[in-house]
């Protein structure tokens, strides 16, 4: 990841987050938080009061009103600051990316000739040529050619990486390099609406929606807001019925520690720090429900090659089967890679190479090119001669010989089981209706595989991966990394129908995945992660895309978004905790006031009357910056089920949240009860 965008809190963004922070006060920005806009009718109520001393028959002195005026100024000061330093942080991530936003000249194809236009003029459809050197002009699909392209402005990452037309790594993106080679680009998005475009949107903030978690929970903390203002509005009268004078400041005082404004001005910043922390991971969000989704999820499908193991799926060894010599099966398989440009087969050629094994280079030459498919499992060649050349999946390519009229040797189930009982994946060599062998394709689990998996576990999510492979090789595999469930043999349309099948089950599904034909079903998903390698209709059906193309990096994602809710359930439950306790502070303290002999009350021991009603004041407005931190970097992450969840956060942040306010109350009466 690159250092610019680990958005460290720097002097300017502090500086204009104070800044915006005043900015806020604006009472019809305010309006949007109806709990902090509550608050500032307070302050202009008790500033009315003020002015005008003696207003609705107030007795309270100048200095407890100018006092609850400031600190109340300060409670909307402190929330709107929390809000404004997640905002900057965000744009200052933002700024970082318009600068690779440079403005380069684009060499449109029009009509068989090369035209230069601004980049910004591009629009869907077009055809540009980017050659060595050059900027890609923009987001698209390569239609011809193959380069090495330097993505280091989005990722960060400063290895180039191979790009070319057809295929699974045909997808550009504009502000990246063609550091060598030559290619022709279909420009895939309009003006306005690239990759870098709309990263920078959500970072800033533009374009952030309240997610319907969030929409609910300001719901319930508005409902709450009115009640307490009722029960506070009513208090008056009935006081004053029983003539007991209650002061209006006393009373805005009440109602600003009753109402829930510790989460009600942390809620906005906690949201937009959790949309920030999913960024700085490298991972595009398209929406902020997106992260909350990945929070709530219960089926994770992962890809066994690439995902889990590492994906460099190398020939290690070949096995003849039934009377065939080693050195022929060497040599057709390396035939049958020759046209084969997937990893598996570039392997098996550089296998036969190094262990000396030699085949006829000349064969392919003016031969069929059957290139390997995920629905055949197979690759090989159609020789000039007649001859056809398979390899593949053992149960693939004993169906294509057993239709040609061919016979199974005796050994080859055996010498492919134990391949597939050691985790490797074993390829049948055919040649016509003879199989002369199977190649070793080994493969190793990424380390620290089964301690990830344990994790999801004990977060209550099932695993399931899904693999092209055999049965026993899946078998072996989903063991040595601790998967839940393993679907073998599967076809790309079988993960759809896994998700559906979860799904239907009310369950939310996570996947990742980089081909065109993932993306019906990352489209399907809840959760789906596209990688940034992949092509742009997996990019556009995927509601995330990962920068570093890392599909592993879902497990992360998962938990960033479980953190988010976390951290939005925990400082809800420690706000309203608070608000009880302030209850028990200030609710007496009013009552002493009007009638001095209800002094018994006075159960926290508090200096005075006064002192009580401004000491729970200041506590309920410095407990907001105090949370800032916790709000920004997420409570810290155990994974477990929801249910101990649960009882865990009720237990820390409720009852912290109960005790919190006692203790800081009587710390805060010592001091205040100096002055007054
Ligand atoms: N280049 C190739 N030539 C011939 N057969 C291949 C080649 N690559 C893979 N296969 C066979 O096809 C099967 C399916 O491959 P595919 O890439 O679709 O799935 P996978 O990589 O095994 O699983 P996944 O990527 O979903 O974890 C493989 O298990 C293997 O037996
Ligand atoms: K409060
Ligand atoms: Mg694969």
């Amino acid at each position: 990841m690159s250092d610019k965008r680990k958005g460290k809190l720097s002097g300017p963004i502090i500086r204009k987050a104070m800044l915006d922070s005043l900015v806020k006060l604006n009472p019809v920005t305010m309006m949007k938080n109806p709990v902090m806009f509550v608050v500032e009718i307070g302050m202009v109520l008790v500033l009315l009061l003020l002015l005008f001393p003696g207003f609705f028959g107030s007795r309270s002195g100048f200095g407890f009103n100018l006092s609850v005026f400031l600190i109340l100024l300060v409670t909307m000061l402190f929330a709107n600051f929390a809000e404004a330093l997640a905002e900057g942080r965000g744009k200052a991530q933002a700024d970082s990316l318009k600068k690779t936003k440079k403005d380069v000249t684009a060499n449109k194809l029009v009509g068989g000739h090369v035209k230069s236009v601004a980049a910004s003029e591009l629009r869907k459809g077009d055809i540009v040529v980017v050659a060595q050197g050059e900027m890609i002009p923009g987001d698209g699909e390569i239609i011809e050619g193959i380069a090495s392209v330097d993505e280091s402005a989005i990722t960060g990452e400063s290895a180039p990486v191979i790009k070319e037309a057809g295929g699974d790594f045909s997808s550009v993106t504009g502000g990246t390099l063609v550091v060598s080679d030559r290619i022709v680009v279909r420009i895939s998005s309009d003006p306005g609406e690239s990759f870098i475009d709309r990263m920078i949107a959500l970072v800033e903030g533009a374009q952030r929606q309240k997610t319907p978690n969030e929409i609910a929970l300001s719901t319930l903390l508005t409902v709450l807001t009115l009640i307490f203002l009722i029960v506070v509005v009513t208090l008056k009268p009935m006081a004053d019925y029983l003539n007991i004078h209650l002061e209006i400041p006393v009373l805005v005082s009440l109602l600003v520690c009753l109402i829930p404004t510790t989460i009600g001005g942390l809620l906005s910043a906690i949201g937009i720090a959790g949309m920030d922390r999913i960024t700085r991971f490298n991972v595009l969000a398209m929406s902020g429900k997106a992260v909350e989704a990945a929070g709530d999820i219960n089926t994770m499908i992962l890809d066994k090659t690439g995902t889990i193991t590492y994906g460099n799926r190398m020939a290690s060894e070949f096995i003849a089967v039934g009377q065939e010599k080693e050195s022929d099966l060497a040599a057709w398989a390396a035939v049958s890679s020759l046209q084969d440009d997937t990893p598996e087969g570039r392997s098996v050629i550089d296998y036969a190479k190094t262990k000396g094994f030699g085949f006829d280079r000349g064969l392919a030459d003016g031969g069929g090119i059957v290139p390997f498919q995920a629905e055949t499992r197979m690759s090989g060649i159609d020789l000039k001669d007649g001859r056809r050349v398979r390899k593949g999946a053992v149960d693939a390519v004993r169906e294509w010989v057993l239709s040609d009229g061919g016979v199974i040797p005796a050994d080859l189930e055996q010498k492919a089981s134990r391949v597939a009982s050691e985790g490797g994946t074993p390829l049948a060599v055919a040649v016509d209706n003879r199989i002369l062998g199977v190649i070793y394709l080994k493969d190793t689990v990424k380390p620290g595989m089964k301690e990830r998996f344990e994790q999801l576990r004990k977060m209550g999510i099932k695993t399931i991966m899904c693999t092209g492979d055999n049965p026993l090789t899946a078998a072996t595999i989903a063991r040595e990394a601790g998967v839940d469930d393993y679907i073998a043999e599967s076809k790309p349309e079988d993960k759809i129908a896994v998700i559906r099948r979860e799904q239907a089950q009310g369950k939310l599904v996570a996947m990742t995945g980089d081909g065109t034909n993932d993306a019906p079903a990352l489209a399907q998903a809840d959760v789906g992660l596209a990688m940034n390698s992949g092509t742009v209709s997996a990019k556009e059906a995927a509601n995330m895309v990962d920068l570093d193309s890392d599909p592993s990096k879902i497990i992360e994602v998962v938990a960033i978004g479980k953190q988010l809710l976390m951290t939005r359930g925990a400082l809800t439950t420690f706000s309203i905790a608070n608000d009880i306790a302030k209850y028990f502070a200030i609710i007496p303290a009013m009552f002493m006031l009007a009638v001095p002999e209800m002094n018994a009350l006075n159960i926290m021991g508090l200096g005075s009357p006064l002192s009580a009603v401004l000491s729970a004041l200041i506590f309920n407005a410095v407990i907001i910056p105090l949370l800032i931190p916790l709000a920004m970097r997420g409570v810290t992450y155990k994974p477990m089920s929801s249910q101990r969840l649960l009882s865990r956060n009720l237990l820390v942040y409720g009852l912290g949240g109960v005790i919190a306010p006692f203790i800081g109350i009587k710390l805060i009466d010592l001091i205040v009860h100096l002055w007054i």
